[in-house]
């Protein structure tokens, strides 16, 4: 298996060399050479596996035996040992046709644990084993920062360095990240918005000279091992469904803001998980809902909203998704994001839009609405919902096609990291542990302005040139 780019100018690379490069050199981004399939039998057979031989499985698929399988299996058992549910990502039933996938039961309380406890512990590996030094650098709206870290905090051979929107996070997620006093991470938080600090992080990646004078890494889902390790998650929940749930395929609806999520459940059904609907859910920041509604790819007024890790506008992994959608046409792609580039914005053809509504229906998903379903459930199935996850419900309920049978909504973080949504609709949670005690740390962050000099200027004193 090779990987190339999105945009065609990158020359096929092996599974490391991926992981390192991250974003393409070329500027998009990498996908496989081709995807691998998995017949039905053989998912029939993976049914009995726990989620790590699961894992290790469709790992063994993409990685091209550059990690001895001993190896990949013990990075594995490594990043979910820290789960604190026994089936690491269970699956709740809360009516015949409706389950919630658990996806945060990590250290973080997210679901970007589920690929960043692993991406963690890889470049660990690596760092060890070609003796590199690893200088990771991340954008985040408030989970990914937090699970990066919390990943590779205090690991020798890597620094991390992680930009977040200031005041634009939730308490919790800002504790989490800035009261981790280990010397081998820098919290910037950056005078702007999320994709204020996607955009400078994007140009970094892009100035190859920085790039490699750094050896920057990225943990982004620009990276395509993210998006293989979530989409892990799919085959898993489709397989937990007993036998006759699961007989007529499943559909998910999916919380999404970067694309990566629901990316992730797209490759699944590429590779044959028999997924009907992917139902991709936002808040009012709701691009890709108007892209799949309207075909239209336009940035509207940045919001904030009670979602705030989906409070994002320019969705890096849209660029996947163009490109299968192109037929794997990498110089189309390129021509439409230089398009974009131009002129702000894409539109497709009725044709166009009639062939991407049958990979993805679309709902976003309004503040008031958002709170409403958190409360509904609470009381229909004494049942917390984070709002992100509520996002998903409320998208299954307002565009799930019931007809289709079994759907799967994903529970993408702990109701305690958006405890100020929480308490809007009066309900009074009591905070795991390991939150409870953030409050009594103290922080450690620079704030800095969104302008990319100053964040440079900050990288260079804290980067490493080697071990
Ligand atoms: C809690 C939560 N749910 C959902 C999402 C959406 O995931 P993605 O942006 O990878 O599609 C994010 C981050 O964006 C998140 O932090
Ligand atoms: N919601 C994310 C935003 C960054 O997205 P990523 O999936 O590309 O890391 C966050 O919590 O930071």
């Amino acid at each position: 298996m090779k990987y190339i780019s999105t945009r065609g100018k990158v020359s096929p690379i092996g599974f490391i060399d991926m992981f390192l490069m991250g974003l393409g050199d070329d500027g998009g981004l990498i996908v496989p050479e081709t995807i691998p399939t998995v017949s039905a039998a053989q998912l029939d057979v993976w049914a009995k596996l726990s989620y790590e031989d699961l894992m290790l499985e469709i790992f063994s698929l993409f990685t091209n035996n550059e990690i001895p399988e001993s190896d990949l299996k013990t990075l594995i058992k490594d990043s979910y040992a820290g789960f604190t549910s026994p089936d690491v990502l269970p699956l709740t039933t809360l009516n015949d046709s409706l389950h919630v996938l658990e996806l945060f039961h990590g250290p973080t309380f997210a679901f970007k644990d589920v690929a960043l406890q692993f991406m963690g512990n890889l470049y660990a590996y690596v760092a060890k084993k070609q003796n590199q030094v690893i200088n990771i650098l991340g954008a985040t709206s408030g989970d990914t920062g937090a699970s990066a870290i919390s990943s590779v905090r205090g690991k020798e051979g890597i620094q991390i360095c992680i930009l977040h929107p200031n005041g634009k996070v939730s308490r919790v997620q800002e504790l989490q990240m800035t009261t981790v006093q280990d010397d081998n991470v820098l919290n910037l938080s950056v005078n702007g918005n999320f994709d204020d600090c996607q955009h400078i992080i994007k140009e970094l990646f892009a100035d190859i000279p920085f790039k490699t004078k750094y050896h920057l890494r990225a943990i982004n889902s620009i990276n395509f091992v993210r998006i293989l390790a979530q989409s892990v998650y799919y085959f898993y929940a489709y397989l937990q469904l007993p036998a006759k749930a699961r007989a007529n395929g499943v559909s998910f609806s999916i919380p999404t803001g970067n694309f990566g999520n629901i990316f992730s459940g797209y490759l699944a059904k590429r590779m044959g998980v028999p997924i009907k609907q992917l139902i991709l859910a936002t808040n009012e920041n709701n691009i890709l809902e108007r892209f799949i509604n309207e075909g239209v790819y336009k940035p509207e007024g940045f919001r904030s909203t009670h979602s705030p890790s989906m409070d994002i506008q320019i969705a890096s992994n849209f660029e996947r998704y163009l490109y299968y959608f192109s037929g794997e046409d990498a110089n189309a792609v390129a021509a439409r994001m230089e398009q974009f580039k131009a002129e702000g914005q894409l539109t497709f053809t009725e044709e166009e839009l009639a062939r991407i509504q049958q990979d993805l229906t679309a709902y976003s998903v309004g503040n008031a609405e958002c709170l409403e379903t958190i409360q509904i459930y609470q009381e229909s199935y004494g049942y917390l919902l984070d709002p992100h996850s509520a996002c998903g419900i409320a998208a299954y309920e307002g565009a799930g096609r019931k007809e289709n049978g079994t759907f799967i909504s994903l529970a993408t973080a702990h109701p305690a990291k958006f405890d100020e949504a929480i308490r809007l609709i009066g309900i009074e949670q009591k905070f795991p542990e390991r939150i409870q005690e953030l409050f009594d740390k103290p922080q450690r962050q620079v704030v800095v302005d969104n302008a990319k000099a100053e964040i440079v200027a900050q990288l260079e004193g804290f980067y490493r040139l080697e071990q």
